[in-house]
């Protein structure tokens, strides 16, 4: 059966995606990708988002086998980004008479994709505009930037659903079982993470409805425990602490600075520390990285200095953390160099405009490999890091 019952009169449609090397063209997934889409039947039928081109034919064999010979009025596009709306033309060919449902906004973006000719018959609604189906009635909240300008989510009062766009997506088909806070913080981090402030006003709009079930454009379709992700959501949005522990995040050529990084670890272990992670930044996947430096709440930044600056991988993974808004944390610094060390300065300078960062007292600083007043250095600095 290519489709699935999410309540009596709302089916899925999406299709998984085990082909995609690098979502967005950066993110891997190992366990690939769910491109979600579903149906609402009633008197009048509304199909709710398209998939990634590779996968129309699949998703409008799904669509068919749905319907069953009816044929739908709307097709509602709640956001442009082509991994949703890339086959709205393969649509309307198969259903010309459909009327496309979108603000504004997406059907600038529309135009711009498809060209002036694409969705002649079109709805254009407002912010809380409502879409009368029969029994179900489509509300449509506004959540420009949750990541896209025209992102717009919509809830439906007849089955509590909320239509999430990708809000509460994660990585990973729908065919591989997997622990959704892992994939999903990693998902929200990399790709939403920067928007924390628009996502916390649609959580607020989101708390005044009755949600019971929540079908988001990626990942699976959450049925129970709502307060569970609606939490996760929350702190992360919210750039809170997630998890008590250390990340060391370190970039080494020849060694040192990485035997440095291993100290502190160890140290900090040997204290007591609830959780450490280290990462080599030249040798570990960048968003699993950014993903763990935004969960926990402490960070020591290890990097030689390399051509007067730090070295690439760390320069990457600054501007990640930075670009995504990170904030209220408490970081650290060690540096090395072994004729002009400043990689410690550029650390500090790169998170200039971040807000609430408290720096550790004690910076490292190694001209080449380590001496004994690194020992001592590293020592302070895994007191400092038990604080508080
Ligand atoms: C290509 C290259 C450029 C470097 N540029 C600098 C520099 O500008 N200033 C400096 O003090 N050290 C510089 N270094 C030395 C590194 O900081 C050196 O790798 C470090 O002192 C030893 O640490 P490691 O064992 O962790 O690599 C450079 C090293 C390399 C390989």
């Amino acid at each position: 059966m290519a489709f699935r019952k999410v309540t009596d009169s709302i089916l899925y449609v999406g299709v998984n995606d085990h082909e995609v090397d690098l979502f967005e063209g950066q993110y891997v997934v190992p366990n690939g990708m769910a491109y979600n889409s579903y149906v609402i039947l009633d008197d009048k039928i509304a199909v709710m988002d398209t998939v990634d081109i590779h996968f129309a034919q699949e998703w409008l064999n799904n669509i068919a086998e749905a319907l069953d010979g009816k044929k739908p009025t709307y097709l509602v596009v709640q956001h442009m980004e082509p991994d949703h709306s890339a086959s709205i033309a393969e649509f309307l060919k198969v259903y010309p008479d459909a009327i496309v449902v979108g603000n504004a906004k997406t059907f600038v973006m529309m135009q711009q994709f498809f060209g002036a000719d694409v969705a002649p018959n079109r709805e254009v609604v407002a912010n809380k505009g409502t879409l009368e189906l029969g029994s179900h009635t489509l509300t449509f909240v506004f959540a420009p930037m949750v990541h896209w300008p025209e992102v717009m989510v919509t809830y439906d009062a007849a089955d509590k659903v909320l239509f999430s766009a990708d809000g509460f997506g994660k990585f990973g088909a729908l065919d591989v079982e997997e622990d959704w806070d892992c994939e999903a913080r990693r998902y929200y981090i990399g790709i939403v993470g920067k928007y924390g402030a628009q996502v916390q006003a649609l959580l607020k709009v989101a708390a005044t409805l009755d949600i019971q079930i929540i079908c988001p454009l990626h990942g699976p379709v959450l049925t129970e425990n709502l307060g569970h992700y609606i939490e996760k959501y929350d702190i992360w949005s919210s750039y809170k602490v997630e998890s008590e522990g250390v990340m060391i995040a370190y970039a080494s050529v020849y060694g040192n600075t990485k035997k440095a990084a291993e100290k502190l670890a160890e140290t900090l272990k040997a204290k007591g520390c609830p959780k450490v992670v280290l990462r080599d930044l030249a040798r570990s996947d960048m968003s699993e990285n950014i993903e763990d430096a935004f969960r926990y709440g402490k960070l020591v930044l290890a990097s030689i200095t390399y051509n007067g600056d730090v070295f690439p991988f760390m320069h990457a993974f600054l501007h990640g953390l930075t670009e995504r808004s990170y904030q209220n944390r408490t970081l650290g610094v060690i540096e090395n160099g072994t004729w002009a060390p400043t990689a410690g300065r550029i650390i500090k300078s790169a998170f200039e405009k971040s807000k609430n960062i408290t720096w550790l007292d004690t910076t490292v600083t190694i001209k080449s490999a380590m001496n004994a007043a690194n020992d001592a250095q590293i020592e302070a600095m895994a007191d400092e890091l038990m604080k508080g």
